[in-house]
């Protein structure tokens, strides 16, 4: 155990009460496994989607009565609420404290768009195009703005976050959009700056080091991974201009926050300590020291979700782990639907669990939760 933690002396109080926007495809799943490890061991209580479900009613708007126990009055004090959502402030507040800590990530709507056309391929926007190519080649002949799966095709992160992923651009637009995610969230993140990210988390939420370290999950093998051209970037930019927009302005307020509460130099020696912290936890939990195709992942428990043309990667614990330094290793790489049902199981012992059903609609067959 001693090999695992790594704790420091804080002066402030750890934030129990926190709200995190899933955005789709942005590293959302690693934080949410940060979460479920932190809300584990400090015995937090998760405000989980009703019927052991993997969303919160997504992609309709996230409504109170989408989470376990609320409606029943039987539970009122909620900690961590942080499944996939379309997100809507007013409701959220029916079941967090006012004290909550709110925030979200935000990744490059390019690389953001290249993982979900791999990953949604079957979806009506994307089924019928070959490639993301030819899909941004003549967008209006695939993309059905009234479809209920548009949004996985167009300014995705802007519909997560509650706004019309179809509407026009203008700056005035676009300004509104900001200052009400400003208004809503405490911080906001950068996949691509995941490390800086998870310093500016830690001392947000005044948790320690070890709490943000993690494995990524998720992640998609090389050769599922498109090569985009200068002009599919270029494409991918103004298809997603809402996307774009909202990206640029945190990209900006990222990088003031980062010189204002932390200072460039000690980011630096923040982010190599997480760094070899992951290096460390790597060489003590995971065979062969990294990731693996779904092929060989042999502990079927631990096999993620696999989904459209993507092959999503995952993990093989070492052998002979003693049992702390096991449980602390699987929960890092425990995927995100065997964690939350777990998790249901633990909070809600005596309700069934229906069953794990997919995070993400079948093309054809409605919504799902
Ligand atoms: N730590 C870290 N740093 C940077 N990027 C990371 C990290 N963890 C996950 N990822 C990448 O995030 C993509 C998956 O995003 P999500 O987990 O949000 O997807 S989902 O909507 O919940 O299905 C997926 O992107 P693609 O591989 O491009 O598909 C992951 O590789």
């Amino acid at each position: 155990e001693g090999q695992l933690s790594s704790s420091h002396p804080t002066a402030c109080k750890p934030k129990t009460y926190v709200v995190f926007l899933k955005v789709h495809k942005s590293a959302s799943s690693t934080i949410m496994n940060i979460l479920f490890r932190f809300g584990e061991t400090h015995n937090l209580t998760f405000a989980l989607p009703v019927n052991g479900a993997s969303q919160l009613g997504y992609p309709n708007y996230f409504l109170a009565e989408s989470v376990e126990g609320f409606s029943s009055g039987n539970m009122s004090d909620f900690n961590i609420l942080c499944h996939h959502m379309r997100f809507l402030k007013a409701q959220v507040q029916r079941v967090m404290p006012s004290s909550t800590f709110y925030f979200s990530i935000l990744r490059n709507p390019v690389h953001l768009m290249e993982s979900s056309f791999t990953y949604y391929k079957g979806l009506s926007p994307f089924a019928r195009a070959r490639n993301l190519e030819e899909f941004l080649s003549q967008p209006a002949k695939f993309y059905n703005a009234s479809a209920h799966d548009s949004h996985y095709a167009k300014n995705l992160m802007t519909f997560d976050f509650g706004f019309n992923h179809n509407a026009n651009f203008s700056t005035n637009h676009t300004r509104q959009m900001q200052r009400n995610i400003e208004e809503a969230f405490d911080l906001l993140l950068l996949s691509e700056y995941f490390d800086e990210s998870m310093v500016l988390l830690k001392e947000a939420l005044c948790w320690d080091l070890d709490s943000v370290v993690s494995f990524p999950l998720n992640s998609r093998e090389g050769r599922t991974r498109a090569a985009l051209s200068e002009s599919m970037v270029a494409k991918i930019k103004s298809w997603n201009r809402l996307d774009w927009a909202i990206y640029t302005h945190f990209n900006r307020t990222f990088w003031e926050r980062v010189d204002r509460v932390v200072g460039r130099e000690r980011m630096k020696q923040e982010v190599r300590a997480l760094c070899e912290r992951r290096e460390q936890l790597a060489k003590t939990c995971l065979q062969g020291g990294g990731s693996v195709g779904p092929p060989e992942i042999r502990d079927k428990s631990l096999a993620p979700l696999q989904h459209g043309q993507a092959r999503i990667l995952g993990y093989n614990l070492k052998a002979g782990l003693d049992e702390t330094t096991g449980r602390t290793c699987r929960r890092m790489v425990t995927p995100e639907l065997q964690y939350s049902s777990a998790l249901y199981r633990r909070q809600f012992p005596w309700k069934p669990v229906v069953s794990i059903s997919l995070h993400i609609p079948i093309a054809g067959a409605g919504q799902r939760g």
